[in-house]
Protein backbone atom coordinates (compact mmCIF):
# COMPACT_ATOMS: atom_id res chain seq x y z
CA UNK A 1 0.00 0.00 0.00
CA UNK A 2 1.54 3.30 -0.91
CA UNK A 3 1.50 6.44 1.28
CA UNK A 4 1.69 8.70 -1.59
CA UNK A 5 -1.46 9.80 -3.45
CA UNK A 6 -0.89 9.50 -7.23
CA UNK A 7 -2.02 11.78 -9.36
CA UNK A 8 -3.64 11.97 -13.36
CA UNK A 9 -1.42 13.24 -16.15
CA UNK A 10 -3.16 15.40 -18.41
CA UNK A 11 -2.38 13.32 -21.23
CA UNK A 12 -4.76 9.86 -19.64
CA UNK A 13 -7.39 13.09 -19.17
CA UNK A 14 -7.42 13.98 -22.91
CA UNK A 15 -7.68 10.56 -24.13
CA UNK A 16 -10.19 8.81 -21.77
CA UNK A 17 -12.67 11.81 -22.73
CA UNK A 18 -12.09 11.20 -26.21
CA UNK A 19 -13.14 7.55 -25.48
CA UNK A 20 -15.64 8.59 -23.27
CA UNK A 21 -17.25 11.02 -25.91
CA UNK A 22 -16.66 8.22 -28.68
CA UNK A 23 -18.96 6.15 -26.35
CA UNK A 24 -21.70 8.47 -25.10
CA UNK A 25 -22.63 6.54 -22.52
CA UNK A 26 -26.46 6.33 -21.76
CA UNK A 27 -26.72 6.84 -18.22
CA UNK A 28 -29.43 5.65 -16.14
CA UNK A 29 -30.28 8.22 -12.94
CA UNK A 30 -32.33 8.02 -10.07
CA UNK A 31 -31.40 11.41 -8.60
CA UNK A 32 -32.71 13.84 -6.18
CA UNK A 33 -35.19 16.40 -7.01
CA UNK A 34 -33.36 19.44 -6.45
CA UNK A 35 -30.67 18.49 -8.93
CA UNK A 36 -32.65 16.79 -11.80
CA UNK A 37 -32.31 19.26 -14.79
CA UNK A 38 -28.50 20.40 -13.91
CA UNK A 39 -27.67 16.85 -13.49
CA UNK A 40 -28.59 16.03 -17.23
CA UNK A 41 -27.35 19.63 -18.11
CA UNK A 42 -24.03 18.12 -17.16
CA UNK A 43 -23.64 14.78 -18.51
CA UNK A 44 -25.05 16.83 -21.96
CA UNK A 45 -22.30 18.79 -21.98
CA UNK A 46 -20.03 16.05 -22.03
CA UNK A 47 -22.08 13.65 -24.49
CA UNK A 48 -23.33 11.33 -22.38
CA UNK A 49 -27.01 10.65 -22.55
CA UNK A 50 -29.00 11.18 -19.18
CA UNK A 51 -32.29 9.17 -18.53
CA UNK A 52 -34.27 9.92 -15.25
CA UNK A 53 -36.48 6.81 -15.37
CA UNK A 54 -38.15 6.68 -11.75
CA UNK A 55 -40.92 4.10 -11.96
CA UNK A 56 -40.40 0.62 -10.61
CA UNK A 57 -41.00 -1.47 -13.18
CA UNK A 58 -39.66 1.05 -15.75
CA UNK A 59 -36.49 1.35 -14.25
CA UNK A 60 -35.72 -2.30 -13.65
CA UNK A 61 -36.46 -2.49 -17.90
CA UNK A 62 -34.44 0.49 -17.97
CA UNK A 63 -31.26 -0.10 -16.12
CA UNK A 64 -30.17 -3.06 -18.31
CA UNK A 65 -30.56 -0.75 -21.51
CA UNK A 66 -28.54 1.86 -20.18
CA UNK A 67 -24.30 2.03 -19.92
CA UNK A 68 -24.60 3.11 -15.69
CA UNK A 69 -26.97 3.93 -13.45
CA UNK A 70 -26.79 6.56 -10.45
CA UNK A 71 -28.51 5.81 -7.40
CA UNK A 72 -28.68 9.61 -5.29
CA UNK A 73 -30.67 9.25 -2.11
CA UNK A 74 -30.95 13.24 -1.97
CA UNK A 75 -34.47 13.70 -1.33
CA UNK A 76 -35.55 9.36 -0.87
CA UNK A 77 -39.08 8.57 0.34
CA UNK A 78 -40.11 5.15 1.60
CA UNK A 79 -42.00 5.01 -1.88
CA UNK A 80 -38.72 5.39 -3.90
CA UNK A 81 -37.12 2.44 -2.49
CA UNK A 82 -37.91 -0.28 -4.53
CA UNK A 83 -37.74 1.44 -7.57
CA UNK A 84 -33.69 2.03 -7.02
CA UNK A 85 -33.98 -1.95 -5.59
CA UNK A 86 -35.51 -2.82 -8.58
CA UNK A 87 -33.08 -0.57 -10.93
CA UNK A 88 -29.64 -1.97 -9.12
CA UNK A 89 -30.84 -5.82 -8.95
CA UNK A 90 -31.51 -5.33 -12.81
CA UNK A 91 -28.43 -3.25 -14.01
CA UNK A 92 -26.20 -6.10 -12.03
CA UNK A 93 -27.79 -8.69 -13.26
CA UNK A 94 -26.99 -7.16 -16.73
CA UNK A 95 -23.40 -6.16 -15.40
CA UNK A 96 -24.55 -2.72 -16.01
CA UNK A 97 -22.14 -0.51 -13.09
CA UNK A 98 -24.10 1.27 -11.02
CA UNK A 99 -22.77 3.91 -8.72
CA UNK A 100 -24.22 5.54 -5.36
CA UNK A 101 -24.14 9.43 -4.27
CA UNK A 102 -25.17 9.06 0.19
CA UNK A 103 -26.17 12.64 0.22
CA UNK A 104 -26.08 13.34 3.74
CA UNK A 105 -25.91 9.60 5.31
CA UNK A 106 -25.79 10.15 8.96
CA UNK A 107 -28.35 11.25 11.16
CA UNK A 108 -31.55 10.27 9.22
CA UNK A 109 -32.58 6.50 9.78
CA UNK A 110 -34.33 6.06 6.01
CA UNK A 111 -31.25 7.02 3.41
CA UNK A 112 -28.83 5.84 6.41
CA UNK A 113 -30.53 2.31 6.58
CA UNK A 114 -30.76 1.99 2.90
CA UNK A 115 -27.57 3.60 1.79
CA UNK A 116 -25.59 0.54 4.46
CA UNK A 117 -28.11 -1.81 2.50
CA UNK A 118 -26.88 -1.22 -0.62
CA UNK A 119 -22.99 -1.34 -0.10
CA UNK A 120 -23.70 -5.52 -0.03
CA UNK A 121 -25.10 -4.40 -3.62
CA UNK A 122 -21.46 -4.34 -5.45
CA UNK A 123 -21.64 -0.96 -6.37
CA UNK A 124 -18.79 -0.06 -8.93
CA UNK A 125 -18.54 3.56 -7.50
CA UNK A 126 -19.15 5.59 -4.13
CA UNK A 127 -19.05 9.21 -4.67
CA UNK A 128 -20.06 11.60 -1.23
CA UNK A 129 -18.57 14.66 1.09
CA UNK A 130 -16.01 13.86 3.82
CA UNK A 131 -19.12 13.70 6.33
CA UNK A 132 -20.92 10.96 4.17
CA UNK A 133 -17.58 8.53 3.64
CA UNK A 134 -16.58 9.03 7.14
CA UNK A 135 -20.36 7.84 8.07
CA UNK A 136 -20.57 5.09 5.45
CA UNK A 137 -17.76 3.77 6.94
CA UNK A 138 -18.85 3.08 10.21
CA UNK A 139 -17.22 6.51 12.13
CA UNK A 140 -19.50 8.57 14.32
CA UNK A 141 -19.14 11.87 11.90
CA UNK A 142 -22.20 13.84 10.93
CA UNK A 143 -22.00 16.40 8.05
CA UNK A 144 -24.56 19.79 8.18
CA UNK A 145 -27.38 18.24 5.98
CA UNK A 146 -25.88 18.12 2.44
CA UNK A 147 -22.75 19.89 3.43
CA UNK A 148 -19.96 18.24 4.97
CA UNK A 149 -18.46 19.39 7.88
CA UNK A 150 -14.54 17.95 7.75
CA UNK A 151 -11.91 18.21 5.36
CA UNK A 152 -11.70 15.38 2.51
CA UNK A 153 -7.82 14.09 4.00
CA UNK A 154 -9.48 13.42 7.28
CA UNK A 155 -11.59 10.74 5.19
CA UNK A 156 -8.53 9.32 3.11
CA UNK A 157 -8.31 6.14 5.67
CA UNK A 158 -12.26 5.29 5.74
CA UNK A 159 -12.70 5.73 1.88
CA UNK A 160 -9.94 2.90 2.05
CA UNK A 161 -12.06 1.28 4.31
CA UNK A 162 -14.85 1.20 2.53
CA UNK A 163 -13.66 0.25 -0.53
CA UNK A 164 -12.03 -2.87 0.51
CA UNK A 165 -15.40 -3.31 2.58
CA UNK A 166 -17.65 -2.42 -0.76
CA UNK A 167 -15.33 -3.35 -3.53
CA UNK A 168 -16.44 -0.11 -5.09
CA UNK A 169 -14.17 3.07 -5.91
CA UNK A 170 -14.65 5.66 -3.63
CA UNK A 171 -14.62 8.99 -4.32
CA UNK A 172 -14.45 11.33 -1.24
CA UNK A 173 -14.52 15.22 -2.87
CA UNK A 174 -13.61 18.62 -1.23
CA UNK A 175 -10.69 21.24 -1.50
CA UNK A 176 -8.78 18.31 -3.05
CA UNK A 177 -10.74 15.05 -4.07
CA UNK A 178 -9.02 11.66 -3.14
CA UNK A 179 -10.18 8.65 -5.27
CA UNK A 180 -9.40 5.05 -3.81
CA UNK A 181 -9.55 0.94 -4.70
CA UNK A 182 -8.65 0.36 -1.04
CA UNK A 183 -5.03 -0.07 -2.13
CA UNK A 184 -3.84 2.92 -4.57
CA UNK A 185 -4.94 6.54 -4.09
CA UNK A 186 -4.90 9.19 -6.42
CA UNK A 187 -5.24 13.20 -5.79
CA UNK A 188 -7.01 15.63 -7.64
CA UNK A 189 -6.72 19.05 -6.64
CA UNK A 190 -8.14 22.27 -8.13
CA UNK A 191 -11.83 23.15 -8.76
CA UNK A 192 -13.00 26.38 -7.13
CA UNK A 193 -14.64 27.12 -4.04
CA UNK A 194 -17.63 28.29 -6.33
CA UNK A 195 -18.40 25.16 -6.82
CA UNK A 196 -19.48 24.58 -3.36
CA UNK A 197 -22.26 27.54 -3.85
CA UNK A 198 -24.25 25.61 -6.96
CA UNK A 199 -26.45 23.36 -5.57
CA UNK A 200 -26.12 19.80 -7.74
CA UNK A 201 -22.22 19.72 -8.41
CA UNK A 202 -21.65 16.98 -6.05
CA UNK A 203 -24.43 15.02 -7.22
CA UNK A 204 -23.64 15.91 -10.85
CA UNK A 205 -20.25 14.81 -10.39
CA UNK A 206 -21.52 11.33 -9.04
CA UNK A 207 -23.91 11.14 -12.41
CA UNK A 208 -19.92 11.45 -14.37
CA UNK A 209 -18.80 9.23 -11.95
CA UNK A 210 -21.23 6.44 -13.11
CA UNK A 211 -20.86 7.46 -16.49
CA UNK A 212 -17.20 7.12 -16.53
CA UNK A 213 -17.86 3.62 -15.19
CA UNK A 214 -19.43 2.08 -18.61
CA UNK A 215 -15.92 2.56 -19.95
CA UNK A 216 -13.50 0.15 -19.85
CA UNK A 217 -10.08 0.36 -18.41
CA UNK A 218 -8.59 0.66 -14.91
CA UNK A 219 -12.30 2.08 -12.95
CA UNK A 220 -10.20 3.81 -10.50
CA UNK A 221 -8.40 6.19 -13.20
CA UNK A 222 -11.71 6.55 -14.59
CA UNK A 223 -13.14 7.85 -11.65
CA UNK A 224 -10.60 9.88 -11.26
CA UNK A 225 -10.65 11.30 -14.39
CA UNK A 226 -14.22 12.45 -13.56
CA UNK A 227 -12.99 14.64 -10.77
CA UNK A 228 -10.32 16.00 -12.56
CA UNK A 229 -12.80 17.06 -15.38
CA UNK A 230 -15.19 18.67 -12.74
CA UNK A 231 -12.20 20.38 -11.20
CA UNK A 232 -10.52 21.93 -14.01
CA UNK A 233 -14.40 22.78 -15.52
CA UNK A 234 -14.81 24.40 -12.15
CA UNK A 235 -11.60 26.25 -12.38
CA UNK A 236 -12.13 27.51 -16.12
CA UNK A 237 -15.30 29.02 -15.15
CA UNK A 238 -14.67 30.78 -12.35
CA UNK A 239 -11.69 32.12 -14.69
CA UNK A 240 -13.88 33.00 -17.38
CA UNK A 241 -14.83 35.87 -15.14
CA UNK A 242 -17.95 34.41 -13.42
CA UNK A 243 -19.31 36.89 -10.99
CA UNK A 244 -21.00 34.55 -8.34
CA UNK A 245 -22.93 30.96 -8.40
CA UNK A 246 -25.63 32.23 -11.31
CA UNK A 247 -23.59 33.11 -13.75
CA UNK A 248 -20.92 30.21 -12.23
CA UNK A 249 -23.08 27.32 -13.31
CA UNK A 250 -23.53 28.80 -16.31
CA UNK A 251 -19.99 28.95 -17.15
CA UNK A 252 -19.98 25.25 -15.47
CA UNK A 253 -21.43 23.69 -18.31
CA UNK A 254 -19.90 25.51 -21.20
CA UNK A 255 -16.63 25.08 -19.66
CA UNK A 256 -17.61 20.89 -19.02
CA UNK A 257 -18.57 21.22 -22.99
CA UNK A 258 -15.15 22.87 -23.82
CA UNK A 259 -12.91 20.22 -22.39
CA UNK A 260 -13.78 18.43 -24.85
CA UNK A 261 -14.78 20.43 -27.70
CA UNK A 262 -13.08 19.06 -30.43
CA UNK A 263 -14.72 16.00 -30.58
CA UNK A 264 -18.36 16.82 -30.12
CA UNK A 265 -20.71 16.29 -32.58
N1 LIG B 1 -13.03 23.98 -1.01
C1 LIG B 1 -13.16 23.59 -2.28
N2 LIG B 1 -12.38 24.13 -3.24
C2 LIG B 1 -12.48 23.72 -4.52
N3 LIG B 1 -13.35 22.78 -4.96
C3 LIG B 1 -14.15 22.20 -4.03
C4 LIG B 1 -14.10 22.57 -2.65
N4 LIG B 1 -15.02 21.82 -1.97
C5 LIG B 1 -15.60 21.02 -2.90
N5 LIG B 1 -15.07 21.24 -4.13
C6 LIG B 1 -15.48 20.57 -5.37
O1 LIG B 1 -16.89 20.67 -5.47
C7 LIG B 1 -17.44 19.53 -6.10
C8 LIG B 1 -18.51 18.94 -5.18
O2 LIG B 1 -17.86 18.35 -4.08
P1 LIG B 1 -18.42 18.39 -2.60
O3 LIG B 1 -18.78 19.79 -2.22
O4 LIG B 1 -17.42 17.70 -1.75
O5 LIG B 1 -19.70 17.47 -2.73
P2 LIG B 1 -21.16 17.65 -2.14
O6 LIG B 1 -21.76 18.76 -2.97
O7 LIG B 1 -21.81 16.33 -2.39
O8 LIG B 1 -21.03 18.00 -0.70
C9 LIG B 1 -16.24 18.60 -6.37
O9 LIG B 1 -15.83 18.80 -7.70
C10 LIG B 1 -15.17 19.09 -5.40
O10 LIG B 1 -13.86 18.84 -5.86
C1 LIG C 1 -29.92 20.65 -1.19
C2 LIG C 1 -30.33 19.24 -1.31
N1 LIG C 1 -31.26 18.71 -0.46
C3 LIG C 1 -31.52 17.44 -0.71
S1 LIG C 1 -30.64 16.83 -2.00
C4 LIG C 1 -29.87 18.33 -2.24
C5 LIG C 1 -28.86 18.54 -3.29
C6 LIG C 1 -27.47 18.30 -2.79
O1 LIG C 1 -26.56 18.49 -3.85
P1 LIG C 1 -24.99 18.37 -3.63
O2 LIG C 1 -24.76 17.17 -2.77
O3 LIG C 1 -24.45 18.17 -4.99
O4 LIG C 1 -24.55 19.64 -2.98
MG1 LIG D 1 -23.65 15.62 -2.13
Amino acid sequence: MTNQPQHLSGAFVATTLTHFQQRAPLVHCMTNDVVQAFTANVLLALNASPAMVIDTEEAAIFSPLADALLINVGTLTRDRIPAMRAAIAAARAANVPWTLDPVAVGTLPLRTGFCRELLDQQPAAIRGNASEILVLAGIDAQGRGVDSLHHSHLAITAAKQLASRSGAIVAVTGETDYVTDGERLIAVSGGDLLLTRVVGTGCALSAMVAAFCALSGDRLMLVATACQLMARAGEQAAASGAGGPGSFQQALLDALWQQGAEVQP
